[in-house]
């Protein structure tokens, strides 16, 4: 029997006990490692105290998992199981989720310091949506007949994989696991996972259910561990086909040069970003305030697609920051305690992320540009920074080029639209970007004209199942969402039927 761990809590949004496991998943049962003994701390944000610890997993985990997932392909999962049977497990699976939602709400609080209302609602409900939308791709995964001559029959088959492996980042680590599992079970892969090592509760809860659904051992295994060492296994194993990583640009080239160096598997990559958000003269002021306060400082500025550079035109440059700056201090009020219910605005996730975007705001500072919000730690426990914004910034500071992935503002002024859209596309990123406007044409043709996988249109930060999510440039490589996420899980063969007699 492996560990085990509890968090017990008595607060205003969650009253009881979550209990979970703390070994690794492999072939349907949590075993410890190949190395037992040695294991990882896990730490509240809100305290900065361990709250559980869960077993390391090493490269030879990694090669048991593999080779299960790998029989589980060939026998009991893979086309061997018809779609629609895989729909229905993923369907069940999606009840269990919605069942223990607010379990998987108190430890992504607990975990990641989210406030509890927002996880349930955004990362929980999330997590649902996309298992069960999924869930209704596994019996459509159609080819299709080609016509060539009247001898040939030919026509394409979408196959999976086999064993694909996950490693999923820490800011929505239930979230960013179901976009991957989602897509992958449905289409017939087998699946090695790597949650991130600061935030695994999620998903070892998440694996009791997918037992509790009833797939069959093997096709869903998860290994904890680091990433220089069960990630970098991962991504270097002959016998995984394909890789989906989400985390840095750093990590995402060593996984592309890991998988080059192997086997050539596939990878997609869904990495960092420095989104625009351009604010017109025309837009309607109000609306637009509220979506940027929505787009920037959603989970404490820890999103990819966070509208972290604000370009606003000279007409309402005054109002629009007035009106923010309003917006973001009501904003700081609600920080605090991830399960008070009037928290919007929680900790960091980690020291190392404390650290990092605290330097981020000494660099701004440095390099001249104006704290205008906050720009300081908030209480004396925990990794809380103050929602920040700096104005009087310039293109070339660091503030403004790189991914600070905090709660923190660059805001410029423009004067006209092919200014910005030059300015907006001046980056190795593009992931998203944000255009606020009143003219919907102008809207649409700036929107065309950025270089980003996601346009938002006078909206905030918003994803769906549906839509296909990634990069432009460095910020990534293939979709997640929709069928073009169908697409990266499986691989076309054409079939050709000589109905003739000659070749
Ligand atoms: N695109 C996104 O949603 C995310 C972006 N980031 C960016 O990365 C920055 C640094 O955060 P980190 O936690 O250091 O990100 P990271 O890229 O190191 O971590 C993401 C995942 O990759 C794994 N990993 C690390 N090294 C690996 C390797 N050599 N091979 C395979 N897997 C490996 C980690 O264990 C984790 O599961 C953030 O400040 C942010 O800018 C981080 C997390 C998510
Ligand atoms: N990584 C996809 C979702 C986000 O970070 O906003």
């Amino acid at each position: 029997m492996t560990g085990t761990g509890e968090i017990t809590l008595d607060t205003a949004t969650f009253k009881g006990t979550v209990n979970f496991h703390t070994g690794l998943f492999i072939d349907g049962k949590w075993v410890d490692p190949v190395d037992a003994g040695e294991s990882i701390d896990v730490v509240n944000p809100s305290t900065g105290k361990p709250i559980a610890k869960v077993s390391l997993g090493s490269k030879k985990d990694v090669d048991i998992a593999v080779k299960v997932a790998h029989k589980a392909y060939k026998t009991s999962w893979g086309l061997k199981v018809p779609g629609f049977t895989r729909g229905k497990l993923l369907m069940r699976l999606a009840d269990l989720i919605e069942r223990d939602a607010d379990q998987f709400a108190a430890l992504e609080a607990i975990n990641v310091g989210k406030p509890f209302a927002v996880a349930k609602a955004a990362d929980v409900a999330g997590t649902v949506r996309c298992i069960r939308y999924f869930a209704g791709w596994a019996d459509k995964i159609e080819g299709k007949v080609i016509e060539t001559t009247e001898d040939k029959f030919a026509y394409t088959r979408h196959e999976p994989y086999g064993v694909v492996g996950q490693i999923i980042p820490w800011n929505f680590p239930l979230l960013m696991l179901s976009w991957k599992v989602g897509p992958a079970l449905s289409t017939g892969n087998t699946i090695v996972l790597k949650p991130s090592e600061m935030t695994p509760l999620s998903a070892l809860k998440f694996a009791e259910l997918v037992a509790e659904a009833g797939f069959p051992p093997g096709v869903f295994n998860i290994v904890n561990g680091y990433g220089w060492t069960v990630g970098q296994a991962i991504t270097e194993h002959m016998d995984i086909q394909k890789v989906a990583f989400t985390g840095s640009t750093l990590v995402g080239r060593k996984v592309l040069e890991a998988a080059a160096r192997t086997n050539l598997k596939v990878v997609t990559l869904e990495l960092g970003g420095k989104s625009p958000s351009i604010v017109f003269d025309d837009c309607d002021l109000e609306q637009t305030v509220k979506w940027n306060v929505q787009s920037m400082y959603a989970n404490m500025g820890q999103s990819c697609i966070a509208g972290s550079r604000i370009f606003v035109q000279e007409g309402i440059y005054d109002k629009f920051v007035a009106g923010y700056t309003a917006a973001i201090q009501a904003f700081a009020n609600a920080t605090g305690d991830p399960f008070s219910p009037g928290t919007k605005h929680g900790p960091q996730v980690s020291q190392t992320q404390f650290d990092r975007i605290m330097g981020y705001i000494d660099a701004g500072k440095a390099d001249g540009a104006k704290v205008h919000v906050g720009g300081e730690r908030h209480g004396n426990e925990g990794f809380f920074i103050q929602p920040t914004i700096f104005t009087e910034v310039k293109a070339e500071m660091k503030i403004a080029k790189e991914e600070i992935f905090g709660p923190v503002t660059a805001i410029m002024k423009f004067k006209t639209e092919e200014e910005v859209i030059e300015k907006a596309n001046d980056t190795v990123y593009g992931l998203a970007c944000y255009v606020y406007s009143d003219n919907v044409k102008r809207a649409l043709r700036v929107a065309h004209a950025l270089e980003a996988g996601s346009a938002f249109v006078n909206t905030g930060q918003t994803t769906d199942p549906a839509i296909p999510f990634g990069g432009y440039k460095q910020s990534g490589i293939g979709r997640e969402h929709g069928e073009y996420a169908i697409a990266t899980y499986t691989q076309v063969k054409g079939v050709h039927v000589n109905l003739g007699v000659s070749l």
